[in-house]
Order: C-alpha cells, then structure tokens, then sequence
C-alpha cells in the first residue's frame, strides 16, 4: 500500500491520501482524510464509517505491527462532511473542526486515550475510540437526583419537566423490575430482561449500572446522548450506587440527594403511593436507612435537600441547579474555507471569506485550556474569540 502525505495549510495536520488501498478492513476512503499521531498510533478521520456512509469514519494506523485496526466507536458520530482538521490535544483527545457544517455542529472530540476510553477498552477487549460534541462555554451540567424510594425524586423531576419541557430531558433508566400501571416502556424505563440487559453491560453499552431493591438498573450511553442531542439538560434519577459511578465518569453532572423529613414520612409516602407490595415496601424502607446515611456523608453529593414542604423543596432545587446563570450555549460560524493552526492551549481558525479575497482573513481563536465533561457527554468549556482582520496585534490580544 502506498501511503501519501499530503500537507494542508500551515500548521494543520496532515491529510493522508490514500492510493492504493485495498478494501481490506471494509473502510471506503474518499477524498483527504486528516490524521493524528499518538505515540505509535496514527488515527485516521474522515471518509465514511464502517458502519454507515452518513457519519465520518475513524480507522488507526499502528505503526508498531504495521497493521490497520478498526475500533469501536462509542458516543454519537458526527455527520460526514466534504473535510475536517484534525488537532491533537494532550495526547488523549483529537479536536475536529468540521467544514461546511452548522453552528452548533463543527467543533467534535475524538477521545482516544482518555479515562473513559481506557475504561471501555479494558471492557470490551477492543480498541476504542470515543466520540464527543464540543459545546461552546459552560453550557448547563446535567443533574443527578438521587435519594430514597418514596422521599419524591419522581415528584420533583416531573414538576422540573412540566414547568421547562424545553430545558430539561430525562435519563430513561432501563431496568428488570415490572412496570407499575402507569408506567410506559421507553418513557419511565426502558424494561428488559436480565439476561439482554447483562449483556449489554458487558457490551459496555452502559455508563453506570447497579442492582437496587432486588433489581437491576442502568443508564445507558444512549440514554444520555438521546438528551443531549435534542438539545436538553440531561436528568438522571439514580440511586448511590450509580451516582458513585457517574461521579467516577467524565460527565461532569450536579449531584442532589434528596433526604425524607423523618422515616416515618418516608413510610407514609411509600404506603400512600399503594406502588408495591407489603415485602417491596419493608425492603425500601430497610435499604433507605443505609441510602440516607450513604447520601449523607459520601461526599458524593453536591447538595442535600430535604423534601418536606413540596413547594419549597422544589424551589431549592430550582436554586441549585443553577437554572438561571447560563445563556444558552451559542454556535460557532464557520465558513468552509479556513485553515487551522494550534499555538499552546489556544486554536487558531483562520477564515478566508471568497468575497473580499485576501483583503479580510478573519480569526477565530478557540481556548481549550478549561475543557471539561466528555464522552459519553459533551465537552464543555469551550472558549471562541472572534478576532478582528489578521494583525500584528494578534499575540496582545490572545494572551
Ligand atoms: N443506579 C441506577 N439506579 C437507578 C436507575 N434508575 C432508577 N434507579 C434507582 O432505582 C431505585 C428504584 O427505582 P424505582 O423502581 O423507580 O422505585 P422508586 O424509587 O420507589 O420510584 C431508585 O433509587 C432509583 O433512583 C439507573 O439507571 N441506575
Ligand atoms: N413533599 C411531599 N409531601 C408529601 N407527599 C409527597 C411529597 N413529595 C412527594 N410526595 C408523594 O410521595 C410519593 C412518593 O413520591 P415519588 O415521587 O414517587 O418518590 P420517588 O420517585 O423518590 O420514589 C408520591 O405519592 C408523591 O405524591
């Protein structure tokens, strides 16, 4: 095979292009394609996926054997696209900027050798790659409830839900207990069997999981995507074992437990909602005294909020998730024809625009020094300065 490098604008990664390539690992490469180097791997994007032509295909090059790998791809893919620049940043995520794309929609991660990766790759015995949509600022964390059964997570998430259905989407939970009456598959929880839902763990189909009360419970990677593609705050009702779990993570939520006023409350409650069974119940309530405790003093927990007066509690959790202190996040615009370069933890997109020609080369700088979340979440934290004509000013106006 014969592999030719070809060079882009100044400063951006090389774009390989393939002659020669023999269908051997099922990829079909079409046009540039950029690349990125990590230690001995070379990683490959663009072109179409293994799977389907409509997203951007990843396919690495390791130098060490000589040979192609095809990895698992986790995370929603972007769309593919007539080009991308490809920047590694500190050596475990590819930033992607993606040409002829939409506001919201240019800026991808392509996490290779994060926690989150290496994680995936020690549970799926494959390589890994994960894929995260860059989100411009601070743009809102998702919320973790967690607390015992009965104390009224259900209550104050869908009060949550009724007064800001276009804020806020909720995790669906897939779980092996039965529905109750009311319940629907796909919008409480996603019921399934035991044996489908083990293996999809094993799959690594799942961001957390735990057994609770006797069941099983999770929340799947696609779960959580699914919100933050319909571009909703994500809410996750989760027990302590699985907020210990998502704290672990990368996604990078507000964690509130929910406390009862007293046990005897939380019996009331729990009997009042005439949901379970006598056993059920006893069980609840003797699993909700090591829950109280463990949300309580794990540190896990951000806030902890007792939910006595509905009213009330359901104004401090309004408080606390911070409805108001971020705008939404904005889009960044981006013609197609721009060139990438990176100086330390700023990205350098210089924008030619056809009309004015070389009159007016705009620069975009991109501030990557305070990203945080990540796959299986977005990446936040992105900073976008619009800077004025090129000039010899630019270094005073970055640093
Ligand atoms: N770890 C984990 N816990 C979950 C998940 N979905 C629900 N739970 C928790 O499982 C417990 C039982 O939930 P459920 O059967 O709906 O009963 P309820 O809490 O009495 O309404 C609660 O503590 C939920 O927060 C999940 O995806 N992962
Ligand atoms: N502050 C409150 N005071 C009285 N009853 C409440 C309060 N919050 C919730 N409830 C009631 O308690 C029961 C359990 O609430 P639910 O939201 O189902 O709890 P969870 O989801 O935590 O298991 C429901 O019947 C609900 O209407």
């Amino acid at each position: 095979m014969v592999l030719v490098l070809v060079y882009n604008h100044q400063g951006e990664a090389p774009a390989f292009c393939f002659d020669n390539l023999k269908n051997g690992f099922g990829l079909k490469p079409k046009g540039l394609e950029t690349s990125a180097d990590v230690g001995d791997k070379t990683f490959v994007i663009g072109g179409a996926d293994n799977d389907s032509t409509s997203y951007i295909g990843v396919k690495i090059y390791d130098k060490s054997t000589g040979k192609w790998v095809i990895p698992t791809v986790l995370g929603t893919k972007p769309k593919a696209c007539k080009g991308n620049s490809a920047i590694l940043l500190n050596e475990d995520r590819i930033m992607i900027i993606i040409r002829g794309s939409t506001p919201d929609d240019c800026i991808w991660f392509l996490e290779v050798d994060t926690k989150y990766v290496k994680e995936q790759r020690k549970i799926l015995g494959t390589e890994v790659v994960a894929w995260s949509r860059g989100v411009r600022g601070d743009a809102e964390k998702p919320v973790v409830i967690s607390g015992p059964s009965g104390v009224g997570k259900g209550t104050l998430i869908n009060m949550l839900m009724k007064e800001f259905p276009s804020m806020f989407g909720f995790s669906v939970s897939h779980t092996t207990r039965a529905p109750r009456g009311n319940e629907k598959n796909g919008v409480h929880y996603h019921f399934t069997d035991r044996s489908v839902m083990e293996k999809d763990i094993k799959d690594g189909k799942f961001l957390e999981f735990a057994s609770v009360h006797g069941n099983l419970y999770g929340t799947s990677i696609e779960a959580v995507e699914a919100v933050a593609d319909s571009g909703k705050r994500c809410i996750l009702d989760i027990d302590v074992q699985g907020a210990t779990s998502v704290r672990a993570s990368s996604l990078d939520a507000i964690f509130i437990f929910i406390c009862p006023p007293t046990m005897r409350e939380l019996e009331e409650r729990l009997r009042a909602r005439g949901t379970e069974t006598e056993e059920q119940i006893l069980k609840r309530l003797r699993n909700a005294e090591a829950e109280i405790e463990q949300g309580k003093s794990s540190g896990i927990f951000d806030h902890i909020l007792y939910n006595d007066n509905l009213e009330e509690c359901y104004e401090n959790l309004k408080k606390v998730i911070e409805l108001k202190c971020h705008p939404a996040p904005r889009g960044i615009d981006l013609p197609s024809n721009h060139s990438v370069s990176k100086i330390d933890n700023k990205i350098l997109i210089n924008c030619e625009t056809p009309e004015l020609e070389k009159a007016s080369k705009n620069l975009i700088a991109l501030d990557v020094s305070s990203l945080k979340g990540g796959a299986p979440g977005r990446t936040r934290g992105l900073n976008v300065y619009a800077l004025d004509s090129f000039s010899d000013g630019l270094n005073e106006k970055l640093s």
